[in-house]
């Protein structure tokens, strides 16, 4: 049996709309396991953004229970041009969560950094670059090694291919399932697309007026 990762039971979410209390998610449960690529589609408006905010805590007003079973999910998001900082370098950018933590040394942090741009396949120099010297697929790299570098097993990806083209698309697809694969990392993929869920989840789930059911 898989270890889970998370665990919505029975979740109902609301946000308010004036003085109305306007439910927008309706008695979600599912369990997503270790190693698993669990697609989130639906169409806009259905409440993908709202479940992944209460899965981040980022929304409170709901009933039910989320059960985190290892660190909280980090996230990837879309546009790779804009969640990187310009004005910093990769290797700036990449420390970061490694100083919030404040448990390694300047030397330890460094290595850490090259080490994860190692496992997304970009090479150590990239390490002095800032992100506008980098491509669309370079810059998603990045962001997925900055989700991994505090050692998180679990990613929140919010449609982290719809601005690359299709080439591009395959690659870090191809990235996606090896990190699945080697690292045992996890993923809640959200995505308009059903081709490119189709090809890199290893389940679907199908939300609808607030409604979640499985497809595949
Ligand atoms: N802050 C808010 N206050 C009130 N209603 C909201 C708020 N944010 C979203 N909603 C409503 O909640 C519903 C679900 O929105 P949500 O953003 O979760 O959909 P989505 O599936 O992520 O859409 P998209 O694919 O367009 O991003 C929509 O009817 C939206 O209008």
């Amino acid at each position: 049996m898989q270890d889970k990762v998370l665990e919505l039971s029975n979740v109902n979410a609301y946000y308010k709309d004036g003085k109305v209390r306007k439910q927008i998610l309706n008695d979600i449960s599912f369990t997503l396991y270790e190693g698993e690529i669990v697609g989130l589609v639906g169409e806009s408006g259905s409440g993908k953004t709202t479940l992944c905010k209460c899965i981040l805590g980022l929304l409170k007003d709901y009933e039910g229970n989320i059960m985190h079973y290892t660190n909280r999910p980090q996230m990837v998001f879309q546009d790779p041009f804009s969640s990187l900082n310009p004005r910093k370098t990769i290797g700036w950018i990449l420390e970061e969560p490694l100083k919030i933590q404040g448990k390694r040394s300047k030397e330890e942090r460094r290595k850490k950094a090259e080490e994860m741009l190692e496992l997304v396949h970009l090479p150590k120099e990239f390490y002095s670059r800032y992100p506008r010297e980098l491509s669309g697929g370079q810059r998603q790299r990045v962001s997925i090694a900055l989700a991994l570098i505090t050692g998180t097993k679990f990613v929140l990806a919010d449609e982290p291919l719809s601005a690359l083209d299709v080439t591009v698309q395959a690659q870090i697809i191809q990235l996606l399932k090896e990190l699945q694969e080697k690292e045992r990392i996890s993923y809640l993929f959200v995505s308009h697309d059903l081709d490119v869920v189709d090809m890199i989840c290893d389940r679907v789930l199908y939300l609808k007026d607030g409604v979640v059911r499985e497809i595949c």
